[in-house]
């Protein structure tokens, strides 16, 4: 019977203007350690965690289950230990690391040897848009083009030279809400506005110009100003951390976090000032991960 670890890391998507096509792979991680045996058993170790009363309702037992089904088979039991470090319902994909956990699980324990492509189309179709999905599944800046029924087109971006801090207030807003607030159509003036905006943040990105980078990204028009009035302290964080020295600041995915990109070598200054000036919040300048959904067998898995 084998024993293994299933890494999962947080997202931020959207980044501003990428609404639903960019996303950023986090340092903060969903876990599942697997060991077969003859019946099912999940232990949850963090009170990050949703509760649950039996492993068949268990949202990530059901994602590996129906994933294991639409390849035709049998999912073996195993007990699972799930910890994670990544808050629910805060904007940075905890949804969606939950999703690829039960499509990784069903990929080993049934050995569907599935491709980048194929995780991240099953993912999709469970989690309604790729963005968050493709960053936990690919690891850093993940660009994504998704039409409906056609296969998802992605690139990867370089790494970037900067530090991310993230903004974590101590409310949740579920993304479902949070999607309701944004209208259903735009104007073709509103979208050729709205896309000229994303197009010039993403050369600015590879160019390395990350004055304008900054600038661009706070000008989004697809979902922050219908967001803004729901997102607590929105207009106070982004102006902060400006003065502080950040490029920019956005809502992370749906909210409620936000999250800035700020100098590098600056992150920990910037997080020290920011806390002063919002203290119930958790304020962190966190990693990008670089590597995605990570599956190990040794005790080498990332902290
Ligand atoms: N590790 C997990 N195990 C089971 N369900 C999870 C897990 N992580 C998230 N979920 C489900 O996803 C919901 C949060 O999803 P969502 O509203 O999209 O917020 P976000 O993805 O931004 O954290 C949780 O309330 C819970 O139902
Ligand atoms: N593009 C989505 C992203 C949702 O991210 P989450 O981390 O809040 O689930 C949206 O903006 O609705």
């Amino acid at each position: 019977m084998s024993k293994f670890t299933i890494t999962i890391p947080a997202s931020s998507a959207n980044i501003g203007p990428g609404f639903d096509s960019f996303g950023l792979s986090l340092g903060l991680y969903l876990r599942l350690t697997v060991e077969e045996q003859d019946t099912w058993e999940v232990k949850q170790l963090s009170n990050l965690l949703p509760a649950f009363d039996s492993y068949e309702n268990h949202f990530i037992y059901m994602i590996a289950e129906e994933t294991a089904n639409h390849f035709n088979k049998q999912l073996p039991a195993c007990k699972l230990t799930i910890e994670s470090s990544i808050p629910l319902a805060r904007g940075l994909g905890s949804s969606a690391s939950a999703v690829i956990a039960g499509i990784e699980l069903a990929n080993q324990l049934s050995h569907l040897d599935l491709s980048i492509s194929e995780k991240l189309q099953l993912a999709t179709a469970k989690e309604g848009h790729p963005d968050n999905v493709a960053a936990s599944i690919i690891g850093g800046f993940v660009v994504t083009a998704y039409t409906e029924n056609e296969t998802i087109h992605y690139c990867k971006l370089d790494s970037l030279d900067m530090d991310m801090v993230t903004f974590i207030p101590n409310v949740e807003l579920k993304t479902t809400a949070s999607r309701n607030v944004l209208p259903e159509q735009y104007s073709r003036k509103q979208a050729a506005i709205a896309s000229s905006i994303s197009n010039l943040f993403i050369a600015a990105l590879i160019n390395k110009q990350y004055d304008l980078a900054g600038e661009m990204m706070e000008k989004d028009l697809f979902h922050e100003p219908y967001r803004s009035s729901i997102i607590p302290n929105y207009l106070a964080i982004k102006q902060k951390a400006k003065q502080f020295g950040a490029y920019g600041t956005v809502i992370s995915g749906a909210g409620p976090t936000m999250i800035a990109f700020v100098p590098s070598g600056s992150g920990e200054q910037i997080v020290g000032k920011m806390q002063e000036l919002f203290p119930s919040y958790l304020i962190q300048k966190l990693e990008v991960d670089n590597d995605g959904v990570q599956v190990s067998t040794n005790k080498e898995v990332a902290e």
